[in-house]
């Protein structure tokens, strides 16, 4: 588990850019290590700004696109294609402006996919998919370069939210029921999961996020506060605006 760092861009909009430049030198560096890489995208409004902001990059196309698996952290359980749905999101701001190979592109079950609406069993689908990518000696999880995270105004990361029996379930993969925020019904990757990626990024902006991310780096516990129990394993990076950064204790500022 590693420390958690923070960067600090001065709006939302030059942190989206700088996250995108970030992800695009990220996805590079592994594939110059191992040939390949991997992403784990997220829903949101920052993610859908850190999307658009990759595709108007132009060094885009230093990555080779066809050796990039793209897995994702959370999805909202409803029909495919339903705008709402995180994969809907991502597939039109990013993923289908990119020479992306179409096996190599994982969403988690839509509602009215071969599980049928069963969120259960989605989340059951999914960890097979996963298993079936895992690294030799890992039997269940792929190797994860890098996992997106949003952060909810109530520290939710996923779709893990604060007190929710999501808690508590110790497969990799879990249905969401009573989600607070709309649709009620989620698949998420749980926080264990999450926490195999090599590097975690938590992306926030605006000051409706400034106590939970306040919070979260002080010390909170994660049940309480689902952001506070996120660490990658070789690195834990929060990206911030300075809205979002307000409360932020000046130990953390380092990157400002
Ligand atoms: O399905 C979702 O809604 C997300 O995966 C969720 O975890 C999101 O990332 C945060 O709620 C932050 O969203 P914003 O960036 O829109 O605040």
């Amino acid at each position: 588990m590693s420390e958690a760092s923070v960067a600090v861009h001065a709006d939302a909009d030059l942190l989206a850019q700088a996250v995108a430049a970030r992800l695009l030198v990220r996805l590079l560096d592994a594939q110059a290590d191992r040939g390949q890489a991997s992403v784990v995208l997220t829903g949101g409004r920052i993610a859908a700004a850190v999307y658009r902001a990759v595709v108007a990059l132009p060094a885009r196309d230093a990555v080779d696109w066809s050796r990039v698996d793209v897995w994702w952290g959370d999805e909202r359980f409803l029909p495919a294609g339903d705008p709402e749905r995180n994969e809907t999101q991502a597939r039109a701001a990013l993923l289908d402006q990119l020479p992306l190979d179409p096996a190599r592109i994982h969403p988690m079950p839509a509602s009215d996919g071969p599980v049928g609406a069963d969120p259960e069993a989605a989340a059951a689908r999914y960890a097979e998919e996963l298993a079936a990518s895992a690294r030799p000696g890992h039997a269940t999880l792929p190797h994860f370069d890098v996992l997106l995270l949003g952060v909810g105004e109530d520290g939710h990361v996923a779709s893990v939210f604060p007190e929710h029996p999501v808690h508590y379930e110790s497969r990799p993969v879990s249905a969401v029921r009573g989600s607070p925020k709309p649709p009620p019904v989620r698949t998420t990757l749980t926080l264990p999961a999450i926490n195999t990626a090599e590097e975690v990024w938590l992306i926030a902006s605006g000051s409706d996020k400034a106590a939970a991310v306040h919070m979260a780096l002080d010390g909170a516990g994660p049940v309480q506060l689902p952001a506070a129990g996120v660490a990658g394993v070789g690195r834990t990076l929060w990206l911030l605006d300075r809205a979002a950064a307000a409360d932020v204790r000046p130990r953390f500022r380092s990157l400002r």
